[in-house]
This record gives structure tokens, C-alpha cells and sequence, in this order.
């Protein structure tokens, strides 16, 4: 959804970003791409296979895909930072990698001597980095032709790699795939014309020689889809619309978004690919979309090789109230419950909730207590006229946005955080006009008049048992010093769990407890998700993550680093 406050964004250093009343417009920068090569020497030779990509979740010295694994379940198998000894973990370095723009990235760590993480940050710009000692071996800028209509923030989440290539989405809609040792572009594919109001924010997955990519602009009227395509090649294999045809009615389909805007997860066990599906379009004019909008603010299953369609299960049908279902989904094997063992997979919503759905057949095992508050929503749009503000929670916001939960192994919980934010919602009636917000109606940010019933915390992070949907423990974070959450987690074998707070404090819990057990004070916020590896060659474990104020409700300063952490075995 559109950023809408008054705060300036600040130009990118390369790529001018510009806001408007409705989101972001890119208005500068590079004609061309560029590469800058530094010390490429350096990378050694590491031929990332399949068996790595597919085992990187078991191994403590790699992170080879947004999610940490196919299953995405952001947990490191590395176990020198326990809950005993976390009090004693350093800041390794800041190293200063961003541009002033977006820094919501998670970077992938690349096994070897030295490692190599590969970086990215808006508006596209990737790097490779030697993280033992900090320092930039080559990076590379794509050119983002000027006009991409951006709702939310110039994004860019993070890379993928196989073999001897790293990929990453375009804002203009597309893959680039460049020589994981020099930063040369080999190849670029369009998915969709950014003219139309597709754009792209999020880390490719890689599976079996496929990059699976999805869709953004689900505030511009477009229709979503999920592509496969060619990692060698760059060709597009498949391309299938999220949305079915016969489930819509009329034209309302053409424009009816379900755009699917973060990674998708793969299993590899089924051969088949989970994701969340997006809003329907318009946002809050459902009038003119009729029916349950299927399977918008939802999740889906798609066979990997043909993209065929398995099976869609909403968490609010016929949305009014751009509650996407976007976060990863979370697939975990091997789910004792009262009906048995199931694969389970496990989405986050912006509704407030967590769905346990069944992976075979995408049946509801279990909804989660509930994360946030909810006041209001399920009564009110019947009741208002067109123009009317009502305040509501959660705001469309969320719930869970974007952000990656991390399921935790050891301790059997999936941790989520659920912004608990009232904004003000009208609706009215417009007409679509290509490449133009498409919202039929919009949002007061915050709302004017807060509920008597909202307790003043912005954030909730919560720990959800999935077997049972029991939330286990949960924080309120208050709003005071913009001190809420906008960034994902990281679990740890040894049960810690690490989060970043928009005031700059970077936390390690008690996955049990829900403890604090250790922060470190930036002075800018974390929008980021971080990740872990350890180093064999310093028998060290490392944490980093991105810092810098990101997305939609961006209140701090920008920032531009990449901060490190580590301790010695
Ligand atoms: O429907 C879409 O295509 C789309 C894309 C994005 C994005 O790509 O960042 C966001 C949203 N929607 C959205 O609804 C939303 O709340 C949001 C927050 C953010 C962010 O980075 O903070 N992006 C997006």
C-alpha cells in the first residue's frame, strides 16, 4: 500500500527516488547498468550445486537462499551463541553498503575461503562481500528506467544463487542474473511491463536449475502471476496468473491484483511451490468485484515443473481491507497433532492471525490465537458511506506485512510479528486507468481518531506453537520513539531469537520465554531481517543484518550499513 505522510524521502545517492501523493516514482539515475570490480581475486571457486541449495538449512556454514532454506524457516544450525553466553556478543563492523534507499534486504552467505555473502539493497544494487574482513570485492547497479510506480519504498529484499550465477529481481519487473565472480550481467528477463504498474521487490528461490519469481503492483490494477524461468538461459518456462478465470466475475478479473510479492517456498518432497497471494483490486472497493475473489489474501499451491494450480485457501475473502497475505510461508514436516502427522504450512497474515494449513491440501488445521487486537474490521465496511473515514485494527499494515517469520526447530515455535496499528479507511468508486493507483478508496496514516480500546503498542511479537495454535508468549511494543518492529526474525539451533526494533535496537530473546537476553543500540532503525553462519577458517559464528530505516512506514533515518556480529567458538 502507498506510504501517505509527510516525511521527505531523501534522494538516493545513484537513483533518484521521488514520493508522491500515491507512492514513489524513480526519476533518476544510471542509463546503463554498472559493474565495479575491487578485488573479484578473491572469491574462490565454489560450485554451488543442488545438493548445497537443498541442504543449506542443515549446514551451520551457509545461507544460501532468502529464507535460509526451502522451507524457509530462517533458523542457523550454528550453535556458538547460546542464551548463556549471548551477553557477550560484539559488533563485529559496519560496513557501509546502501545508497540511501531501502534496506530491507537479507544478504546469502556463500561457503569457502574466505565466504562471500552477496548483498543487495534498493533500488537494485548488489554486492559481493568478503565478510571476514568487510570489505566490498565487486558491486553492481541495474539501471532502472525512470517512471517505476512504486507503492511502498524502492525495495529490494535480497539475491539467489546457482552455480556460478546470483540473480535478482528488478523494480522494473524483471531478473537479472550476473557472474557470481565478476558482477557481470549475463542476462536480464522482463516478467511484465512496469508500464502497466508491475514492479518487483523480492529474493528470487532457485530450484533444480528454475528461478521461481513472482509479481508486484497490486495497487495498480495489474493481474498477478507467479513465472518460472530458465537459470542458464533466462527464458521464461511458465508464467501462471494467480488469479483462476472461472472464479471471477466478469472483468473484474483483469484488474483484480493477487499480486504475490515475497518468496515463494519450495517442496521438494511434492514438487510443488508455496505462496501468498496479495489483495484484490481495487483495494477497498469490493463492489466492484463481486464474490470471495479467489484466491486473493491467501495462499496457493503450484506444481513446480508445469505451474499448475493444487489448491488456494483465503484468510480474508473478498478483502476490503488490503489485508495480502504476503509473508513467506513457512512449510515444517512432520506435524504431530490430535489429527495426525502433516506436513504443515504455516502464513502469517495481516489479518492478525496464523493459518496452520494442511500442505497436501491446503485444509485449515488450525488458526492461531489471535497476535494483534482486532477492532472493527469484520462490521464495518457494510456501514459506511463513500468518503466516510472509520478507524480500524489492524491497519492494512497488518497484521503480519511482509515480514519473514523464522521457525525454530528446537523450541517447535514459529515467531511473527503483527503490527497492531489503526488507520483510518474510505472507500469510493474510480475508474481504472493503466498504469495508476488503483485503490478505490484509501488510508489516513495513522488513523485520526484512535480507538478507546487500542493499547498504544504498535508491534506484537509473538511465539505461535503450530501444532496447537496457542500463542506462547508474546511482546507489546509500545509506539512511544517509533519503537515498533518492521523487519523479520532469525531462530537459532540453541533457541535464541533475533529481531530488530525501528528505534535501532537489535534484540536477541529466549525463544522459550520470550526474554530479553541481549540488544544492541543503533541510532537508526532495522527494517531487515537478519541471518547467521559460522566460519570454520575463524571459528566463529556470525550474525549480521541490514540497518536502515525501509518501507512503507519509514519514520527514522535511512542508514546504510550492513552490521556485523560475531563470537569465537
Ligand atoms: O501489492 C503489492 O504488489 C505490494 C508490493 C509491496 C512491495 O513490493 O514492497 C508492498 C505492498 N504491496 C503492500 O501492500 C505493503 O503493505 C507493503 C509494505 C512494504 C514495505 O516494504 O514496507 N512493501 C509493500
Amino acid at each position: 500500500m502507498a506510504l501517505r505522510n509527510d516525511r521527505a524521502v531523501q534522494a538516493a545517492r545513484e537513483i533518484e527516488l521521488q514520493e508522491t501523493d500515491d507512492g514513489y516514482t524513480l526519476v533518476g539515475g544510471p542509463d546503463e547498468a554498472v559493474t565495479e570490480q575491487h578485488d573479484t581475486d578473491r572469491i574462490p571457486e565454489v560450485d554451488v550445486d543442488q545438493e548445497m541449495l537443498s541442504d543449506t538449512g542443515e549446514d551451520p556454514e551457509s545461507w544460501l537462499m532468502y529464507g535460509g532454506s526451502y522451507e524457509q524457516h530462517r533458523a542457523t544450525p550454528a550453535d556458538v551463541i547460546t542464551p548463556e553466553n549471548v551477553a557477550n556478543l560484539e559488533l563485529e563492523y559496519e560496513l557501509s553498503v546502501g545508497t540511501g534507499s531501502s534496506m530491507e534486504g537479507t544478504p546469502i552467505v556463500v561457503p569457502g575461503d574466505p565466504p562471500v555473502m552477496y548483498q543487495t539493497n534498493g533500488p537494485n544494487h548488489m554486492k559481493a562481500i568478503d565478510p571476514r574482513e568487510g570489505e566490498i570485492l565487486w558491486s553492481y547497479t541495474y539501471a532502472v528506467p525512470m517512471g517505476v510506480e512504486l507503492c511502498c519504498d524502492d525495495n529490494n529484499r535480497g539475491a539467489a544463487v546457482h552455480g556460478d550465477t546470483v540473480y535478482m529481481t528488478t523494480l522494473d519487473s524483471g531478473v537479472v542474473a550476473l557472474d557470481r565472480y565478476t558482477g557481470e550481467e549475463r542476462w536480464y528477463t522482463s516478467t511484465a511491463d512496469h508500464e502497466e504498474g508491475y514492479s518487483a521487490t523480492w529474493a528470487p528461490v532457485v530450484h533444480d536449475g528454475t528461478i521461481y519469481t513472482g509479481s508486484a503492483g497490486g495497487e495498480y490494477g495489474v493481474l498477478g502471476f507467479i513465472a518460472a524461468i530458465d537459470a542458464e538461459s533466462g527464458e521464461i518456462q511458465w508464467q501462471t496468473d494467480t488469479l483462476l478465470e472461472d472464479e471471477w466475475v466478469g472483468a473484474s478479473r483483469e484488474h483484480g491484483c493477487g499480486t504475490s510479492w515475497m518468496t515463494p517456498t519450495i517442496d521438494e518432497e511434492a514438487g510443488v511451490l508455496y505462496t501468498a497471494v496479495a489483495n484484490p483490486g481495487p483495494d477497498f472497493d469490493g463492489t466492484v468485484r463481486p464474490g470471495p475473489n479467489f484466491p486473493t489474501c491467501g495462499t496457493i499451491s503450484l506444481d513446480l515443473e508445469s505451474g499448475e494450480f493444487q489448491w488456494g485457501f483465503q484468510s480474508s475473502p473478498h478483502d476490503v481491507w488490503d489485508y495480502d497475505a504476503v509473508a513467506p510461508r513457512v512449510l515444517i514436516r512432520d506435524v504431530e497433532t490430535d489429527d495426525g502427522s502433516m506436513d504443515m504450512v504455516v502464513g502469517s497474515d495481516k489479518t492478525g492471525w496464523v493459518y496452520m494449513m494442511d500442505a497436501e491440501s491446503g485444509d485449515l488445521h488450525e488458526r492461531s490465537e489471535e497476535i494483534c487486537q482486532h477492532i472493527n474490521m469484520w462490521e464495518m465496511i457494510p456501514h459506511i458511506s463513500e468518503d466516510e473515514r472509520v478507524a480500524f485494527v489492524p491497519g492494512a499494515p497488518g497484521g503480519n506485512d511482509w515480514q519473514p517469520p523464522s521457525y525454530n526447530p528446537e523450541t517447535g515455535l514459529v515467531y511473527v510479528i503483527h503490527q497492531n496499528y489503526p488507520q483510518d479507511l474510505y472507500w469510493r468508486y474510480e475508474e481504472y486507468s493503466e498504469g495508476n493507483p488503483y485503490w478505490g478508496g484509501g488510508l489516513d496514516d495513522p488513523a485520526s481518531e484512535f480507538p478507546d480500546e487500542w493499547n498504544g503498542a504498535i508491534t506484537a511479537f509473538a511465539a505461535v506453537d503450530p501444532t496447537t495454535g496457542e500463542r506462547v508468549w508474546r511482546e507489546w511494543i509500545e509506539s512511544e520513539d517509533d519503537h515498533y518492529m518492521w523487519g523479520g526474525s532469525l531462530s537459532t539451533a540453541t533457541g535464541l531469537v533475533f529481531n530488530g526494533t525501528q528505534n535501532g535496537t537489535f534484540v536477541a530473546y529466549d525463544g522459550e520465554t520470550g526474554d530479553r537476553l541481549w540488544e544492541y543500540e543503533f541510532d537508526v532503525p532495522i527494517s531487515a531481517s537478519p541471518m547467521s553462519w559460522y566460519d570454520p577458517g575463524e571459528g566463529k559464528q556470525y550474525v549480521a543484518v541490514q540497518v536502515g530505516g525501509s518501507g512503507w512506514l519509514r519514520q527514522g533515518p535511512r542508514g546504510d550499513t550492513l552490521a556485523v556480529f560475531s563470537m569465537e567458538d
